[in-house]
């Protein structure tokens, strides 16, 4: 069984247990317009991850979050799997308190019970994960988020998955480059893919530790890059946020 399905198993059985909730149905930002321009820095609340065990467990994440929006981070993502990630909705609503920038919910979205949870932590955006979801579904998924004011963040993660992703209109797209059966990660699965989809606004997620890879993934026509685990490997996180959103002006000259 691959770990996406595991991880989707505990999914329909967390969504099972959540109750109808209310939520304060608002526009949509548009984070298409936000990232068509220059280029991003998305910084990542991740307490812990499958592959990598606990990162940084212990952590006032307002108090983080707060110090990548004053570094220089567009967004602010934050995983709210609690079996797998140690994250919450609860991390959710501290962070979305806590800054004026937005916040992405990033989880393995299969309901719209999550997404309404999400809205209701004061999320702005939510992730959805092709590989996780049948195209109609995806399609019902964006259109509710967007009904209830989320924006969406829709992850591909090869070239048959981007191709279900361009059917939905005005989507950001972002390109994991973990592979999701054998955890391996490696740049050149965004770089190979924004080569051949030069139109496209891309965000390039995971694997990038230093100015070097956000510079090679900007080269190759990323927007925005979605960085966890090695800023939260640091104590303070603020002078690697400003070295990685310091890639554009470099590019600028
Ligand atoms: O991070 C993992 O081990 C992982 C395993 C299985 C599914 C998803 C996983 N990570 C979620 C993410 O997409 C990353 O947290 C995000 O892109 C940041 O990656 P990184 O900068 O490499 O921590």
């Amino acid at each position: 069984m691959s770990y996406l399905t595991k991880i989707i198993g505990t999914k329909i059985e967390e969504v099972n247990e959540m109750n109808a909730i209310d939520v304060v149905r608002t526009e949509p930002i548009r984070l298409l317009d936000l990232m068509r321009d220059g280029f991003h820095v998305i910084a990542e609340i991740k307490r812990a991850s499958p592959s990598k065990g606990l990162i940084r467990e212990e952590v006032d994440v307002a108090e983080r979050a707060r110090a990548y929006e004053a570094a220089g981070a567009t967004m602010i993502s934050v995983l709210t799997d609690a079996t797998y990630f140690k994250g919450s909705f609860h991390d959710l609503k501290t962070v979305a308190d806590a800054v004026e920038i937005p916040v992405l919910c990033k989880d393995f979205i299969i309901d719209e019970r999550q997404l309404d949870r999400a809205k209701a932590a004061g999320a702005s955006a939510a992730l959805l994960i092709v590989a996780a979801l049948h195209p109609s579904r995806l399609a019902t998924l964006t259109t509710y988020a967007r009904t209830i004011g989320l924006d969406v963040l829709v992850e591909v993660h090869d070239e048959a998955e981007l191709e279900i992703a361009l059917r939905l209109e005005n989507v950001l797209i972002g390109i994991n480059n973990r592979n999701l059966k054998t955890f391996e990660v490696t740049l050149d699965t965004s770089i190979e893919l924004m080569q051949r989809y030069l139109d496209v606004t891309f965000v390039s997620e995971s694997g990038v530790d230093r100015k070097e890879a956000a510079e090679r993934l900007h080269a190759a026509g990323a927007r925005a890059i979605l960085v966890g685990e090695a800023l939260m490997r640091e104590e303070d996180p603020t002078s690697l946020i400003k070295e990685l959103t310091a890639c554009s002006l470099k590019y600028v000259e």
